[in-house]
């Protein structure tokens, strides 16, 4: 059994959720247990504070864990990085009052910045040659500079709305960031078997996440110009279709050129165009 340990509620909660509904992981988290075990799969998952699960996984209370980058760097564990899973993106930035005028890193020399990341903002301020006073406070940090007690901060950035609506502006961005799955350095043999099912799973997910089932119909004498604008992962599937004279192409598209190739076979002649979401998909 893998013990995975999930961020107990917050921005990561939700997405690590919908991951395993997705792979077709059964949890019950009705109840406010801290441990469940799937019904379908040898997973357990324990919820924890996000601050708390790279040293569990490090020291291998838990097997894996599903973290932030910021978070996961900051902490400076000896755990690996196992798989990105490309949700809860976001960036570490270095921002100051909107209306100060900004002339590049050196503003920041003897300057005193508020974080949550001291370790991260220590090292890149090291780097950067700026000697500056970190002043470590664990949340609200956009606050600092309004209340006096900071001149900077260095925070999470998404949107930049927490920003504007405290009067700062984003003058660095130090890191990007988004969510991890990491795993315990020393995994038994049976753990890493599993944990390979569970990469395959997570693979079928993301792989079908920006990708359509797309099936329409076209004069049969225009398929093959159909087919020329056609990316499909292999060849498309033709089929004729009752109608003499038509045919049936299904295929699959990516979510990126949707949009462009659509057009292009509307022009062709192609008709009655489906557009199916794809729950998984295995390569
Ligand atoms: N606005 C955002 N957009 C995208 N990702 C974010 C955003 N804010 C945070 N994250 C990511 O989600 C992780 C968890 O954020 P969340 O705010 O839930 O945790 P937290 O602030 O550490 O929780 P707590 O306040 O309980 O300590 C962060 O470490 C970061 O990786
Ligand atoms: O650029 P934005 O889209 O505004 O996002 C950035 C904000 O999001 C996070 O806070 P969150 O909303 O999680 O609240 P918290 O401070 O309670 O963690 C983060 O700490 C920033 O404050
Ligand atoms: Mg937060």
């Amino acid at each position: 059994m893998l013990r995975i340990a999930v961020q107990s509620k917050g921005r990561l909660f939700e997405d690590t959720m919908a991951l395993f509904t997705e792979a077709d992981i059964k949890l019950s988290t009705s109840k406010r247990t801290l441990l469940t075990q799937s019904s379908n799969f040898p997973v357990e998952v324990l919820f924890l504070r996000d601050d708390d699960i790279p040293q569990c996984v490090a020291n291998g209370v838990a097997d894996l864990g599903i973290v932030g980058e910021n978070e996961f760097v900051e902490r400076a564990e000896e755990a690996e990085i196992v798989h990105r899973l490309g949700f809860s993106k976001c960036r570490l930035s270095l921002a100051i009052h909107k209306e100060t005028e900004y002339n590049g890193l050196e503003w920041f020399n003897h300057k005193k910045i508020a974080t949550s990341y001291p370790n991260i903002l220590k090292n890149f301020l090291t780097q950067q040659h700026i000697e500056a006073d970190i002043h470590v406070i664990t949340g609200s940090v956009e606050i600092a500079p309004a209340i006096g007690l900071a001149d900077a901060i260095f925070d999470i950035v998404s949107s930049g709305s927490t920003l504007i609506s405290n009067n700062l502006k984003e003058v660095e961005v130090v890191m990007k960031s988004e969510a991890l799955l990491i795993g315990n350095k020393h995994m038994s043999d049976e753990k890493k078997e599993i944990l390979q099912e569970l990469l395959f799973r997570i693979n079928a997910v993301k792989t079908a996440e920006d990708k359509k089932y797309v099936l329409m119909n076209v004069p049969t004498d225009k398929v093959q110009e159909i087919v020329a604008v056609l990316p499909g992962v292999k060849s498309p599937t033709i089929m004729p279709l009752a109608t003499e004279g038509w045919s049936s192409i299904h295929t699959v598209l990516d979510q990126k050129c949707f949009w462009e190739i659509i057009g292009k076979l509307k022009a062709i002649g192609a008709q009655g165009i489906l557009v199916l979401p794809i729950e998984k998909m295995i390569l």
